[in-house]
């Protein structure tokens, strides 16, 4: 007979510490131990439109002209967005064009200020997105560099250590002097990304950036990608390139209409969304050459929108 058979516990109605359900950790311990922290985020556009403007005829004669009755319209681009991201965690979102997974990351990043809710990212942040934020086009590579390096949060001794080893690994030795506005936007994506991931940041956020560059460059960012994963960065990545969500990522958010509709394992949430897009079931494929039919239509769509978007 063991001794919880023949010992019975005294019924008590006081408190007992010991049966007690374990209390989780407080809202102040989980912002301070996880590396992400979004909590009922909501993010809105405010954009002007005309109503009357809805005819070719009425667009042709107004051009350039203020009309009287524009109206204010808000796009609820991020509706109530809640999830934490662990240390080391590698995340992937997907979804749907305009489901707002874009604005999330920018949010993240702090450049987007929600409209309501709260975002905490604990440690250094480097951001690789492929819209908007960049370079100076009017100075050379090496200032932009030195520049984008310490507005992230190196020091110029930090800078001036990682310099050959950033300009190196772009392979832009010979242009680096010159204004980025002379830049191809391949040789632009691969000088971003080099910077954004030789900063040893605590946390990465990849939108849209996997796929800059040729077929070389790919097999080099994947490859660095890989690098950072195996360091236990916290890395968020947006994709619409399926094999790589799968191959690095190991959790997975589907985003649609501004909300989260599902969250597991990259696998199945990636089968449940292209089943849900219509998609034939997935062939497991390489992610750094992204072959996988699932990803060739995507890819090319990415390619084209890269191409201008630095
Ligand atoms: N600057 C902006 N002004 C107004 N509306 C915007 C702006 N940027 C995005 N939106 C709108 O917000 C919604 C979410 O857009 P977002 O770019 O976040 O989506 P996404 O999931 O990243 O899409 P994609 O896969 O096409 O890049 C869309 O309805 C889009 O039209």
């Amino acid at each position: 007979m063991s001794v919880s058979d023949s010992v019975e516990a005294p019924v008590t109605s006081a408190p007992n510490a010991a049966n007690a359900p374990l209390a989780g950790p407080t809202e102040a311990e989980l912002d301070r131990e996880m590396s992400i922290r979004v909590k009922d985020v909501k993010v809105d556009y405010r954009t002007i439109v005309n109503p009357r403007a809805n005819t070719l005829r009425h667009t042709i004669t107004n051009l350039g002209r203020k009309s009287g009755d524009r109206k204010v319209r808000y796009i609820h681009a991020v509706r109530g967005v809640s999830f934490d991201v662990k240390h080391g965690q590698v995340l992937g979102i997907i979804g749907a064009n305009g489901a707002g997974k874009s604005t999330m990351m920018r949010a993240m990043a702090g450049i987007l200020p929600p409209s309501s809710g709260e975002i905490v990212v604990n440690g250094r942040i480097s951001v690789l997105l492929a819209l908007g934020v960049g370079f100076n086009g009017q100075l050379s590579g090496r200032d932009n560099v030195v520049l984008g390096s310490m507005a992230a949060g190196l020091t110029r001794k930090q800078v001036y250590e990682r310099f050959d080893q950033i300009v190196e690994w772009a392979e832009l030795e010979d242009v680096i002097d010159l204004p980025m506005k002379a830049y191809s936007s391949g040789m632009y994506g691969r000088l971003a990304f080099a910077v954004s991931t030789h900063l040893d940041p605590d946390v990465l956020l990849v939108d849209e950036a996997l796929s800059t560059g040729d077929a070389h460059f790919r097999r080099k960012s994947y490859d660095k990608m890989q690098e950072l994963v195996g360091q236990a960065r916290t890395i968020v990545i947006v994709s619409h390139g399926i094999a790589a969500i799968r191959e690095m990522c190991d959790d997975c958010i589907w985003m649609d209409k501004g909300q989260i509709v599902m969250r597991g394992k990259p696998d199945e949430v990636a089968d449940q969304y292209l089943e849900f897009q219509g998609v034939p079931p997935a062939k497991k494929s390489n992610a750094a050459d992204e072959t996988a039919d699932e990803d060739d239509d995507m890819s090319m769509i990415d390619d084209s929108l890269n191409s201008g978007d630095f």
